[in-house]
């Protein structure tokens, strides 16, 4: 069953076409990766797919419900997290999933059941009677995506939802992405960093200058790039994570290995 459907997607930027003629499925209970440069056009996509940046051309499904044309029904099965959440300083942790579950309609009884286990996950359970306006980055980054869960979405979209996690806590994002989706939830992801789309998922889509130019598992794309495939050359040299990337990747890869939980 597909989860997500995109056809013939574009974004125009005045005259720069951000995403041009975008063309994509993920299926349900899939963690799919898209993975690109730059400015390739992610965040844009990811906008689009969540009815927050009107697309030029083209069509969006989520479960089968046009995200533009019924964008309430739509909304209802999502959930977001960009790269740079707006969250409410001066609500406390707990206030803040609060608010959130009031706006999904969840019971009260769920929602205290639901927000106790995701914050006891993320080990915010002893923070969440503070402000989040006291909270680190991570802090801020894991409070965002216990919100984005509460309301138990059907499609999870996360915008470079690694960055400013240290490794323990990437580790516990990726342990628990496998998890929901194992249960049916479907996970789209955008990342920068190649090792962070192997270790993390089971597909990738490669965008780049707004045109997906691959598809396939790491693996499947790591073997088409061995047959002279220049440009994908290119772009996994591109896609190679730094040095605080490296520290992640590496207890990314030991669960990977079955090293540690
Ligand atoms: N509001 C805007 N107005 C004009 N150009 C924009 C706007 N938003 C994005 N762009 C341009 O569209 C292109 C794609 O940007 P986008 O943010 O989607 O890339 P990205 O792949 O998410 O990059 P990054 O990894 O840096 O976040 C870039 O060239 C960017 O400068």
């Amino acid at each position: 069953m597909q989860a997500i459907n995109i056809t013939n997607l574009s974004k125009t930027y005045g005259s720069y076409q951000a995403v041009k003629n975008l063309n994509l499925t993920v299926e349900k209970g899939e963690l799919f990766a898209f993975l690109g440069p730059n400015g390739a056009g992610k965040t844009t996509t990811i906008k689009m797919m969540t009815g927050l940046l009107e697309p030029t051309n083209g069509s969006i499904e989520i479960g089968g419900i046009n995200v533009w044309q019924s964008p309430i029904e739509a909304k209802k099965k999502i959930a977001y997290v960009p790269d740079q959440p707006n969250l409410y300083p001066k609500l406390t942790g707990w206030e803040f999933l609060q608010f959130i579950a009031s706006v999904f309609q969840i019971e009260e009884e769920v929602f205290k059941k639901r927000a106790d286990e995701l914050l006891r996950k993320y080990g915010l359970i002893d923070r969440s009677s503070e402000l989040i306006e006291g909270y680190s980055h991570g802090m801020k980054q894991k409070i965002a995506l216990c919100g984005a869960l509460i309301h138990n979405p059907d499609v999870l979209f996360l915008d470079e939802p690694t960055v400013g996690l240290d490794p323990k806590s990437a580790k516990t994002l990726k342990n628990h992405l496998r998890e929901i989706c194992n249960q049916g939830t479907t996970v789209f992801l955008t990342t920068h960093i190649l090792e962070i789309a192997e270790q993390m998922c089971d597909r990738v889509g490669i965008i780049r200058d707004g045109t997906v130019i691959a598809l396939g598992t790491i693996k499947e794309l790591r073997e088409l790039e061995g047959r002279s495939n220049a440009s994908l050359e290119d772009i996994f040299l591109e896609l190679t994570g730094d040095e605080e990337a490296k520290e992640l990747i590496q207890e990314l890869s030991k669960e990977e290995q079955g090293e540690s939980k």
